[in-house]
């Protein structure tokens, strides 16, 4: 059960200053400034390689910024000596040892970092794992991987989680579970970070949303604040009577699209708005889907142009220094 606010005065928050880390001519974060505060779940959202996982590697000490700081509850995360009892994270699910079962990988790590032994059997038990926790990791799902991980992050009780793309590799059952999971830990009053690229993983799952492309930060606003944003929805209709629905909706501001299959795409108006106005002027309709939701319009129209592509990238990945990771 949450406690509410049990964390409060723990301060977790994550303070970045002009953060920038360079990698020979790649500029992966670029003077990125943010606060990810207590009590909610933060979506951590941008294109592939936008910067995501280079950001949390700074905030973990694991990387070091080329300027700029980075602060978790007032301090540097490397100056704290039991890490884990301070932030729980989930970067990679697939860097454990594949020989090792599930709870001697977590045994372990509680050993390293002061944790009761008692809190092994409390995780394994919170992520869905107990049943398989004398199974060799190897032989683990990705899902079952990423319930692992999620267990390594919770071990020490921190007041602060960031967890790399969670919801990857769950299935729709794993998604509901963690967003359940985000949503309580939030509620304790911890800090709660979540990467994704993308929005419709976002949009059920955060409260808050900090948005980057190509190592800047391009909003940091309420997820429905953002959604705001969505200007022109664009919906998919199908009707036996096209020329009428076509009047309706231009004569209502939107414009119409025949499609080769027949299908009118109609944009500017909401798929709602569109059945509304079929119904009161008895046009019949067999069809009406939003392409896409408001949301991830909104995150296409903002990160467009940030997305980072392959051909540029390369020199970066392949040339570039690798030591850190
Ligand atoms: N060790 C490294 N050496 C050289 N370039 C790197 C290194 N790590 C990351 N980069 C580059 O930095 C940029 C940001 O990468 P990063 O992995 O942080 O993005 P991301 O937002 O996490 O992306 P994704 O969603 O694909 O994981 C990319 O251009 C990437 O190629």
């Amino acid at each position: 059960m949450p406690r509410p606010g049990r964390f409060r005065q723990r301060g977790g928050v994550i303070e970045a200053h002009e953060l920038t880390k360079r990698y020979g001519r790649v500029t992966a974060v670029n003077e990125l400034s943010f606060t990810v505060r207590p009590g909610v779940v933060t979506g951590f959202l941008g294109p592939n390689g936008a910067g995501k996982t280079t950001t949390l590697r700074m905030i973990l000490g694991l990387n070091a910024p080329t300027g700029g700081t980075v602060t978790v509850g007032g301090r540097p995360f490397r100056s704290r000596p039991r890490g884990l009892r301070h932030v729980g994270a989930l970067l990679d699910a697939g860097d454990v040892h594949g020989g090792r079962s599930a709870l001697a990988h977590l045994s372990a790590l509680a050993r390293g970092n002061a944790v009761p032994r008692s809190r092994v059997h409390e995780v394994l038990d919170e992520v869905g794992l107990a049943g398989v926790a004398r199974r060799r990791i190897g032989g683990f799902s990705l899902g079952m991987k990423q319930r692992l991980g999620i267990a390594a992050a919770l071990l020490g009780d921190p007041p602060v989680l960031m967890f790399d793309e969670p919801l990857n590799g769950l299935d729709p059952e794993g998604v509901l579970w963690l967003r359940g999971l985000l949503r309580g830990l939030a509620a304790e009053g911890r800090v709660v970070f979540i990467s994704s690229h993308m929005m419709s993983e976002m949009e059920h799952t955060a409260d808050h949303l900090l948005v980057i492309g190509r190592g800047r930060l391009i909003a940091s606003e309420p997820l429905a604040e953002f959604a705001a944003r969505a200007s022109r929805p664009s919906v998919t209709v199908r009707t036996p009577d096209p020329a009428a629905l076509a009047a309706l909706a231009t004569g209502a501001g939107a414009t119409v699209h025949r499609e080769e299959d027949g299908a009118c795409t109609v944009t500017g108006l909401s798929a709602d708005r569109i059945s509304e106005l079929a119904y009161e002027h008895r046009v019949m309709l067999h069809e009406v889907t939003p392409r896409g939701s408001a949301l991830e319009q909104a995150f296409m129209e903002l990160t467009a142009g940030s997305a980072e592509f392959l051909t540029e990238a390369e020199p970066g990945r392949g040339a570039g220094p690798e030591e850190e990771r």
